[in-house]
């Protein structure tokens, strides 16, 4: 099959103070996000100038993938600009009629898979006629450029320290939502096991037996159980038993954007400090040359029948067209906590 272009398709991220409101509102509407915390992440935003590197990390990360690419890159978002939907409707102006999609995460769930094909059906919607076939690119959280960024970045991070707990970390979900997350006769746990499965690959790797898998950046109400444990609060356990120092793994994410800078580099680390117990954390793929190629070889598995590489059992997943599910009831989003109205 031939296609005319790729579409990297991201989350998005404020560039400016006079964004961070309506990007906050773009991405909690409808979810019961309360407004206090909407208020407090307003402040970690603020905290950097109103400005996440989400964008430009996504920018950098494509100029060094079209090298490698016989097609160009068209870059759209689902909260912020550029916007998909403009993207998409750009991409038809210029010719395209068939393009392949490359969503920045690498697992399933609803919000880490299901909702960019909700991404992508909005895009084609607002286009309309004539709009561009989308094909999305498989999950990737067990390629193994994937495993092996990760492996050496923790080996980078954790030169010089003798005695350390590795500790994977990745964007925790309601638990309803990850008992939702595959297709139900798999029974569930889809974006939990991916993580625990990518977490064990990296680990394997190094030959480190022991290490944590645990979750951060929760939102919603307090009484929606998500998972756990967070971050901050297992610090606080590994300093309670004498940890001297703690190396964290980022693996639910592919770039430094703001979830890791704020949450991992400034709340955990200065948790960290404030215990006396040591904290490096290893950095992303997004600046690796293997996260590159690995987008390039996704990109292949489509245009010159090269095959698959994955290093678990789990089944391939994520690639659909059009934004079509993998499965039907795959990745379900969970019901909303209906929230009390408020006159105003
Ligand atoms: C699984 C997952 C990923 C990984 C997969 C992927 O990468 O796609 C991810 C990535 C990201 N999440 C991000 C930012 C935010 N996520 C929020 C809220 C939420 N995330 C959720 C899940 C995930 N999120 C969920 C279940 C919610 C609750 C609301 C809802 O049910 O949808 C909120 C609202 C405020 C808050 O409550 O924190 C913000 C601002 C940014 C951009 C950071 C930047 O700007 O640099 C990125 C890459
Ligand atoms: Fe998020």
């Amino acid at each position: 099959m031939s296609y005319d272009a790729l579409l990297w398709l991201s989350f998005g991220g404020p560039e400016g103070p006079a964004d961070v409101r309506p990007f906050l509102e773009n991405v909690t509407r409808g979810r019961g996000v309360p407004p206090e915390r909407l208020d407090e992440v307003e402040k970690h935003y603020l905290h950097f100038g109103g400005v996440s590197p989400i964008n430009e990390l996504n920018r950098s990360a494509i100029a060094a993938v079209e090298p490698l690419l016989e097609m160009p890159i068209y870059f759209g978002n689902r909260n912020w600009h550029p916007m998909v939907e403009d993207t998409l409707a750009e991409m038809k102006a210029a010719g395209v009629k068939r393009a392949l999609v490359f969503p920045t995460s690498a697992y399933g769930g609803y919000s880490a898979c299901r909702q960019y094909d909700e991404d992508i059906l909005r895009a084609r919607t607002a286009v309309g006629e004539g709009a561009p076939e989308l094909v999305k690119l498989r999950q990737f959280f067990d390629h193994p450029l994937f495993v092996d960024s990760f492996a050496d970045a923790v080996r980078a991070a954790a030169e010089g320290l003798t005695e350390y707990r590795l500790v994977f970390t990745a964007h925790s979900i309601p638990l309803s939502a990850d008992k939702a997350a595959g297709p139900p006769e798999e029974g569930g746990g889809r974006y939990s096991r991916q993580v625990a499965e990518a977490a064990r690959l990296v680990a394997g790797k190094l030959g480190v037996a022991d290490y944590d898998v645990v979750w951060q950046s929760r939102s919603g109400p307090p009484q929606i159980p998500w998972l756990e444990p967070d971050i901050v609060d297992h610090v606080e356990e590994l300093a309670g038993k004498g940890v001297p120092a703690v190396v964290v793994c980022p693996i639910g994410f592919v770039s430094d954007h703001l979830e890791v800078v704020w949450d991992l580099d400034t709340e955990a680390r200065e948790k960290a400090e404030e215990l006396g117990v040591g904290f490096a954390r290893a950095a992303t793929p997004n600046g690796d040359p293997r996260f590159a190629q690995l987008v390039a070889e996704l990109v292949a598995e489509h245009t010159s029948g090269v095959q698959p590489r994955k290093l678990s059992d789990f089944t391939s997943a994520g690639c659909t067209v059009n934004g079509e599910l993998c499965a039907p009831m795959c990745c379900e989003p969970a019901r909303r906590p209906q929230r009390p109205q408020t006159s105003s």
